[in-house]
């Protein structure tokens, strides 16, 4: 048995039931899932086990309804005999020690009299109940006939998570205006039913999509527990209702505390909801991105990292293209004490530029690596020695500006920690987007036909030559291997230390406007 099945700590279930039932909180509590089905995975059972299982459940089901539906609404129902349903559901409850149910659409007075009858036998220590009634594309799941069933269902079970519409119908009263109105018809509930209610602010359209805990009966910490968080922007959200009870069965046989339940699947939710877009399901409503936490922990293929670190730094790159500086060298028109400092400041980066090259060198996994790094650092050195023959002769020594001193500062710090993963991830926008940004005017040098009478025409042809772009393009596929070897925290550190580094490399090209006194 490892830690995390471990039982943890007998408590109370929070039920009205007359019998107090003990709730075993459990690391990995199994959690049966009674609902319909949706083949597209959004809602129903197929979202409630991937709900129970990202939030560390072990998860059950048993079938009320098979739904056929997908992202943009249900075309047909098909309900089993309830002689079937409750074959399942013993089948489950006479093998299986349940920590906790979650109940959502039951569609039907008679799978709610079957659902009622096995609660009343089994006593399951934990009961959620999603009262399904409309799904989000306007379809029924709960024949009109059943609502009054579905009520009396309520004083059963532990936790009630209706949205605005569906508080409404359990109370008999129309759906709340405002928010306020929703916690006082929640109170209403608690007060009738006995149960703590959760309100959820989906159907508001505010920036907010506040929730809501009542129960008026003291078994909180205060009557209305609120918790806030920002509307995401989305209009995947097929499933948010499934996949919210079920998370709450879940977590709260591990935590035993409503309040700290909600808290963290809140947390988890809003997640769910910020990369939903990502998974492209369907062309209508599409769900929630259950496993997103999982999935950004699994290692990148090919060139996956370092593409999505690029794409990280689009607003930096833009913020470059448009620097007074880089507009000016461009159009020829920069001032040259502004030229001057720029360069005065690149060749005491380059100096030390070369030592982390070094580090990188001494800390690389492969030969080749080693002598790519070695040899980058004498380039450096090269480079800096040219750029005080051509073009810095007859100055004074420059003096250190204030952003060369942070991101020389950076660079050492992140090379010092002993990460090569960290060190190149962090080294890698000098190459990248120097490459970038070099190309980018080199090109509109040569479109703009003014050739050697740019006054900067000497500088702009210096940069751009193929052996500069095969090494940027080395220094990538490096930096992806590095990034699929490192661990998932090391990447994480990677990312910061490019998107550092990217800003420093912006910040560098602007420290002429800030730092030049005329
Ligand atoms: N766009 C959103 N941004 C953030 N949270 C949201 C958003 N939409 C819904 N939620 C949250 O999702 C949960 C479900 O809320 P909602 O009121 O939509 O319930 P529901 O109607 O039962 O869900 P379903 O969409 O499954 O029918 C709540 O915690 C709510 O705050
Ligand atoms: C089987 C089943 N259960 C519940 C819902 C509600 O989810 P939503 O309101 O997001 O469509 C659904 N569509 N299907």
């Amino acid at each position: 048995m490892s830690n995390s099945d471990r039982p943890v700590d007998p408590v109370t279930s929070a039920s009205s039931n007359p019998e107090a039932r003990k709730t075993t909180l459990r690391g990995t509590p199994r959690v049966l899932s009674i609902a319909g089905t949706d083949p597209t995975g959004g809602a129903g059972i197929q979202a409630d086990l991937k709900s129970i299982a990202a939030n560390g459940g072990y998860g059950m089901a048993v079938i009320t309804a098979l739904v056929a539906q997908n992202t943009r609404g249900v075309t047909a129902v098909h309900t089993p005999p309830v002689q079937f349903l409750r074959q399942q559901l013993d089948a489950v409850s006479s093998d299986v020690q349940i920590d906790a149910v979650k109940i959502g659409m039951l569609g039907d007075l008679h799978v709610i009299e079957e659902v009622r009858s096995w609660l009343q036998v089994t006593r399951p220590p934990l009961v959620v109940l999603d009262p399904v009634m409309v799904a989000t594309s306007g379809d029924r799941l709960l024949m009109a006939s059943a609502e009054q069933a579905l009520r009396d269902l309520v004083p059963l079970v532990d936790l009630v998570t209706p949205n605005v519409p569906e508080l409404a119908a359990l109370l008999q009263e129309g759906p709340a205006e405002d928010w306020a109105e929703a916690i006082q018809q929640g109170r209403r509930l608690s007060e009738q039913s006995g149960v703590t209610v959760l309100v959820k602010g989906g159907h508001f359209t505010g920036a907010d999509c506040p929730d809501v805990l009542v129960n008026v009966h003291g078994m909180l910490a205060g009557s209305v527990l609120e918790f806030a968080s920002a509307r995401v922007a989305t209009k995947n959200t097929h499933g948010t209702g499934c996949s919210l009870s079920s998370a709450m069965a879940t977590v709260q046989a591990q935590t035993g505390d409503w309040a700290e339940s909600l808290r963290r699947v809140k947390d988890w939710l809003d997640d769910s909801l910020t990369h939903a877009d990502s998974l492209e399901v369907g062309g209508g409503n599409g769900p929630i991105h259950h496993f997103h936490r999982l999935f950004s922990d699994r290692a990148p293929q090919g060139a996956d990292f370092t593409r999505s670190l690029w794409e990280s730094i689009t607003p930096i790159r833009s913020e470059i293209f448009q620097l007074p500086f880089i507009v000016a060298l461009g159009d020829g028109t920069l001032k040259l004490a502004d030229f001057d400092y720029y360069l005065g400041q690149d060749a005491l980066y380059l100096r030390t530029y070369s030592r982390v090259l070094a580090r990188l060198s001494a800390l690389a996994p492969t030969d080749e690596e080693q002598r790519f790094w070695a040899n980058s650092a004498q380039v450096c050195l090269d480079v800096e020695a040219d750029l005080h023959r051509s073009w810095l002769g007859g100055h004074a020594q420059p003096v250190q500006g204030p952003v060369t001193k942070r991101y020389l500062d950076h660079l050492m710090a992140t090379s010092g920690q002993g990460s090569y993963a960290v060190a190149i991830a962090a080294a890698l926008p000098c190459f990248w987007l120097y490459a970038d940004v070099s190309e980018r005017m080199h090109a509109a040098y040569l479109a703009d036909g003014s050739g050697k009478e740019h006054p900067y025409a000497a500088w702009l042809e210096t940069y751009i030559n193929e052996p500069f772009a095969e090494t940027t393009r080395r220094a990538i596929a490096f930096t992806d291997a590095a990034a699929v070897a490192a661990s998932p925290r090391e990447r994480l550190n990677m990312r910061a230390a490019f998107e550092q580094s990217a800003q420093y490399e912006s910040d560098f090209f602007d420290a002429a406007r800030r730092y030049v006194r005329v």
